[in-house]
Formats: structure tokens, sequence, C-alpha cells
């Protein structure tokens, strides 16, 4: 198991661009979001980078991993802690020759179990499944069900869910192992961002479930 992966929780994904993208991350870990994902499919390098820079800072003063999504690059120029990769980036052990042993790589494997045991063996750090619910960010995202979590407790890696998670549906995932949640539109689109990071936080303190 990674060393900075040893706690499970919320896993905050950015929803930019937004102005306030540095405050409303900052609420989220204030709510005890144990993981970000800076993610943001525009290509405007110049702000990517800042903004990406500037997450970097904020979550190392907290002593939260910063994940960057997509880009290898921009994930080595910052310093990041770490990639996550989908089926359509590039492969893991580019990422791993790239950015070293050190590095938290994470890799999407959607409704996969196979996927999920093939990128754990060459050495994944999380493997991350779903959508569990329709997701407003990615309404065509493929689907997964929670017995997924359940068939994927003895890969050896931390688990994380995505896709739709609202306080509302949280538990259930919680519930079937999921070690994180990695949630965007429940969480920024918030009012309150703070509070809504801190309701899913509380199902992990308050769950009983050892992790
Ligand atoms: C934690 C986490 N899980 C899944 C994804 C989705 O990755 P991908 O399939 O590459 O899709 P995009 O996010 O790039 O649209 C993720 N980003 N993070
Ligand atoms: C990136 C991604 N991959 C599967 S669903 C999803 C988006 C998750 O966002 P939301 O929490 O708003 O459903
Ligand atoms: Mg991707």
């Amino acid at each position: 198991m990674h060393p900075k992966l040893r706690y499970p929780g919320l896993y905050a994904i950015t929803d930019g661009p937004r102005d306030d993208l540095l405050e409303a991350v900052a609420r989220a870990l204030e709510g005890g979001a144990r993981l970000v994902q800076y993610r943001d499919k525009t290509s405007d390098h110049a702000r990517r980078h800042a903004e990406a820079a500037a997450l970097r800072q904020l979550c190392a003063g907290r002593g939260v991993p910063l994940i960057v999504n997509d880009d290898l690059e921009l994930a080595a120029a910052i310093g990041a802690d770490g990639v996550h990769l989908g089926e359509q980036d590039l492969a893991l052990s580019a990422a791993r020759t790239a950015l070293g042993e050190q590095a938290i790589i994470g890799v999407s494997c959607y409704d996969s179990l196979e996927r999920a045991r093939e990128l754990a063996a060459a050495g994944a750090d999380y493997v991350a499944f779903g959508a569990f619910f329709p997701s407003p960010t990615k309404p065509l995202a493929r689907r997964a069900a929670p017995e997924l979590l359940r068939q994927s407790a003895a890969l050896g890696v931390p688990r994380v869910a995505i896709g739709g998670i609202t306080p509302d549906n949280a538990a259930s995932l919680v519930g079937a192992g999921a070690d994180y949640l990695a949630v965007i539109s429940a969480l920024f689109g918030a009012a309150d961002v703070r509070a809504a990071a801190q309701t899913f936080t509380d199902l992990y303190t308050s769950s009983g479930i050892p992790r």
C-alpha cells in the first residue's frame, strides 16, 4: 500500500475552470478531504499550470496528496504527488518511468475487475471503479455495480468509487468497501463545500468500518 494512501475518505476532484478554485479546494480540505485531484479538461496551459502549482502548495500545507488528471507533463512540472490515468490516457508503465516509484499512480477500471487485477499487479497504487450512479459531470460514463467493490476486496490496493456520488447514496459504497469516494458535483457544486465534504468524511469516521 502506498504510504500516502493509508487514510480512507473523501477524494475531492475539481470541477473547474472556476474563479474560486483555490478557495473551494481549501473548503474541501477543511471538510476532511484526504486526496485532491486537479481535473480540468481545457487546453489553457498557462492557467492549468498556475492552478495546479497553487493547489500543490495548498494541499502540501495540509499533508494531502495532489493528483493531476490525465496530464503527466503537468504532474511532473508542478511536482504533484501523482497522476490519474484512464483507458484513453497514457500507459501506467510510461507514467511510472516518468514519475518514479514514489508517485501515486491511479487508474480507472470502470466496471472491469479484470482490468483492476491486471493494473494492480502492474503497480497501480489505487484502482477506481464507476460510475456507480448517473453522473452530472459525465452523463455517458460507463456504469458499475457496487458488487464490484466487494469482489475487489482482495486486490491489495485501495479502491476508489466514482460517479454520481452524493451524501444520500454514498453510504452504500462505503459499506461495500470503497476506500475513497471520488466526488465532483455533489462537492464542488454544493452551496457549502466544507459542509458537503464533512458529510462524506463523516461516513468514514462514524461508520465503524475498520480501515
Ligand atoms: C478517481 C478517478 N476515477 C476515475 C476517473 C476517470 O478517469 P478517465 O476515465 O480517464 O476520465 P476523465 O476523468 O479523464 O474524463 C478520474 N478522473 N478519477
Ligand atoms: C470522471 C468521471 N468518471 C466516471 S464518472 C466521472 C465524473 C464524476 O463526477 P460526479 O461526482 O459529478 O458524478
Ligand atoms: Mg482521463
